[in-house]
């Protein structure tokens, strides 16, 4: 039986730093129980923010980081090293200094690599890297729409099958990207959707309230739902 916590703190500092707090200690226990820890992470500017919070937390010394596999939720189709892809953000606020098994950092594929800029080709290439998932901790940023990873509200490409699936004419630039499927979200152990700001609010609402036409509100773990929020974020639930 899965649960849903909403857990809301007072802005988007301590947003960050609590939930930084939280993922190192997940992947300290994932550890201690698989002896690895899967962990998915996302795009956009809370997750920047968790990742450099990350970096000044002492405990995550207690984590192996070279048994830690990383994954992306989505990424904006754009060549190698585009200061746009989730992948360079999450490097430069927190990967780069982190001693991770470079195999174990599966960044999506890039419009320059192995197949171009067939979207539909690197998608079907990261899902069999990823195999059959078992993600421990999944974390989703929020849109304003309500979309999460690259699955947008009212967008056919949101309902596709497949581990990951290639997203055209996304409303947010850029406008290829490729995502993980609602499937295999859901698939997840933990889900949690990290929002901060007012611009969140009506979403946040929204999804909260049971609004099915909201990938967000279709984004839940097989164990636990965790809605971290803070209070501008949370104001219209
Ligand atoms: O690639 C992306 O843009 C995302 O992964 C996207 O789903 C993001 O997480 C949300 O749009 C929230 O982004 P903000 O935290 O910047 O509002």
């Amino acid at each position: 039986m899965s649960e849903t916590v909403v857990v809301v703190v007072p802005d988007a500092d301590v947003l960050a730093s609590s939930v930084a707090a939280r993922l190192v200690t997940s992947i300290i226990d994932a550890q201690a129980v698989r002896g690895r820890a899967d962990v998915v992470l996302t795009g956009g500017r809370v997750a920047a923010k968790v990742l450099r919070a990350v970096k000044e937390l002492p405990a995550s010394a207690a984590i192996d980081w070279s048994r830690v596999d990383l994954w992306w939720g989505d990424e904006r189709f754009l060549p190698s090293g585009d200061p746009d892809r989730n992948e360079t953000q999450a490097r430069e606020a927190l990967l780069d200094a982190l001693p991770l098994d470079p195999a174990r950092v599966h960044a999506m594929p890039a419009s320059d690599g192995p197949d171009g800029d067939d979207a539909e080709a690197a998608a079907a290439r990261y899902s069999t890297e990823a195999g059959t998932p078992q993600f421990d901790v999944l974390m989703l940023g929020v849109g304003e729409d309500g979309h999460v990873a690259s699955l947008f509200p009212g967008h056919p490409d949101a309902e596709k099958a497949g581990t990951a699936i290639a997203v055209h004419n996304s409303p947010k630039p850029p406008p290829t990207r490729i995502s993980l499927s609602l499937a295999t979200i859901r698939s997840a152990k933990e889900v949690w959707l990290v929002a901060a700001g007012p611009d969140k609010a009506v979403s946040v609402g929204a999804a909260l309230g049971g609004d099915q036409s909201l990938p967000a509100a279709r984004a839940t773990g097989t164990s636990r739902t965790l809605w971290l929020l803070d209070t501008a974020a949370a104001a219209k639930r």
